[in-house]
């Protein structure tokens, strides 16, 4: 399996969706299995309960999940069906291991971010990446993922500690990332301001380690 992760800078609505639709485009044209996953750093556990006016329409799966309107675009590029399970949020992690703390599955353990919170998201998209989408019942070859948001955003940083760590349980050669960001160029300076991503390059610095 091969991941393709797609992170915001700056501004939102840049077209990080669109992106992640194109690429899987190109690359199921040439052949393969894609699939993708959305993360929405937000604490709902789904756009359901969400104006229209916050993030775009909200878009409705085959199994009533309601999620972001990237989904939609995500099915209509690539031709695939996706489940509720491919959008991930803070809401729906924290959820989930909160759930399984009840339950006594960490009994005398500390319960945190990392590792708890950080696992739980690279287990997710492990175990969602490999589900078949596309009717064939085939394990897909590649798995776009979008972080939704901008990398600036705290609520993003979990996730991008995830996908950090993340390289390392899947091996660097199965991933790479794609940044979409506004490179502003000031009038004064003349140039692309590039530091208007600085957690970006941190990040981009310790993936190329
Ligand atoms: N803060 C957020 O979670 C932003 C989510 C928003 N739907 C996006 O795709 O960018």
């Amino acid at each position: 399996m091969k991941y393709i992760v797609v992170t915001g800078g700056v501004v939102s609505g840049l077209g990080k969706g669109v992106t992640i639709s194109s690429i899987g485009r190109m690359l199921k044209n040439c052949g393969l299995k894609t699939t993708s996953i959305k993360i929405d750093p937000y604490l709902n556990t789904d756009a359901g309960t969400m104006s229209p006016f916050e993030h775009g329409e909200v878009f409705v799966l085959d199994d009533g999940g309601e999620v972001d309107l990237d989904l939609g675009n995500y099915e209509r590029f690539l031709s695939v069906r996706l489940s509720r399970d491919h959008n991930i949020t803070t809401g729906t992690v924290y959820q989930e291991v909160i759930l399984k703390e009840r339950r006594g599955d960490h009994l005398g353990k500390t319960v945190q971010v990392v590792p708890h919170i950080t696992d739980e998201i690279q287990d997710w998209i492990e175990r969602v990446a490999v589900t078949p989408v596309d009717g064939s019942g085939c394990c897909p070859d590649v798995c776009l993922v979008e972080v939704g948001g901008t990398v600036g955003d705290i609520e993003s940083m979990v996730f991008l500690e995830a996908l950090r760590q993340f390289q390392f349980r899947v091996g660097q050669e199965n991933m790479c990332l794609v940044h979409v960001s506004l490179m502003s160029v000031l009038g004064s300076v003349g140039h692309a301001k590039r530091i208007c991503c600085p957690l970006l390059f941190w990040w981009v610095d310790d993936y190329h380690q």
